[in-house]
């Protein structure tokens, strides 16, 4: 299924594949072990959200209040990789690809993506990103793609698992931090995001993914499985 990375043409559209789904899901691992398999980029929109409310926190802002977050909003100097195999998140030079995980951005986050002017301006720079890319594909993940950021797009998949198996593989993952903290804060997250965006219901034409019993290589076929068979049906194979 490997395919060159760059385009065929210059003027060719990137195809994108649009993965959307709540936390823990497997949203990002998945779709960066998809990329890779597809020989496409990846963009991890949530870094994106992360990556300001650190910059609000390093201004000392209250992520909580929409105006402070605009003002600090005024000078967020982003940049992201788009290599699966060499992800980096930058503000203005400073690398904050780990600093971005930490609770406390994780605690903040939700705040800053509540606001109404920073979602359209961060939609945008991710459709710019992905149209100057020059690559021949993108799986483009997040709570929002498959129907506000790319509702178009020939791939879109809602990826999802049960509640207690989503917090269950956050805990194993950030195993210094106390595991039913680690729930409590996902669960609360959730909540938060889901009164911005649905994520947990599949929009008309979006493939659902559930990964509660499958294990991560099964997922990611589970992936590929769907963008091989809608762009077969596309293509009329
Ligand atoms: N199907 C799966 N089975 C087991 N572990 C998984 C599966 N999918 C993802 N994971 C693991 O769960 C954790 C959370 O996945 P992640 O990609 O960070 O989710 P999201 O981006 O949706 O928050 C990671 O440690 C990942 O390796
Ligand atoms: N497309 C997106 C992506 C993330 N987000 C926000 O950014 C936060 C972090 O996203 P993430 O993808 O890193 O979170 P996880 O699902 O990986 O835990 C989410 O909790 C949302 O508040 C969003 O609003 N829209």
């Amino acid at each position: 299924m490997t395919e060159p990375l760059t385009k065929p043409s210059a003027d060719a559209p990137v195809l994108v594949v649009a993965i959307d789904g709540p936390a823990g899901s497997g949203k990002s691992s998945v779709s960066k072990a998809a990329a890779t398999r597809l020989g496409f980029g990846f963009l991890d929109t949530g870094a994106a959200y992360r990556a300001l409310a650190w910059h609000a926190l390093e201004h000392g802002s209250d992520t909580s209040d929409a105006t402070a977050v605009l003002e600090v909003f005024g000078d967020f100097d982003y940049a992201i990789s788009l290599d699966p195999a060499d992800r980096w998140v930058r503000v203005g030079g400073t690398d904050v690809t780990s600093a971005i995980r930490e609770p406390r951005v994780t605690d903040a986050v939700s705040g800053v993506a509540r606001v109404p002017a920073v979602r359209q301006a961060v939609n945008d720079l991710f459709r710019r990103l992905v149209a100057s890319s020059g690559l021949r594909g993108v799986v483009v993940e997040g709570r929002d793609i498959t129907t506000v950021v790319y509702p178009d797009a020939p791939v879109r998949i809602l990826l999802t698992a049960a509640p207690e198996v989503r917090a269950a593989r956050r805990s194993a993952e950030l195993t210094s931090q106390d595991a039913a903290a680690v729930a409590a804060a996902l669960h609360k997250r959730d909540a938060a995001d889901s009164t911005v965006v649905d994520f947990l219901s599949a929009a008309p034409g979006v493939e659902v993914v559930d990964s509660t019993h499958l294990d991560f290589e099964q997922t990611v076929d589970a992936v590929l499985h769907v963008v091989d068979s809608t762009m077969g049906a596309r293509d009329g194979r």
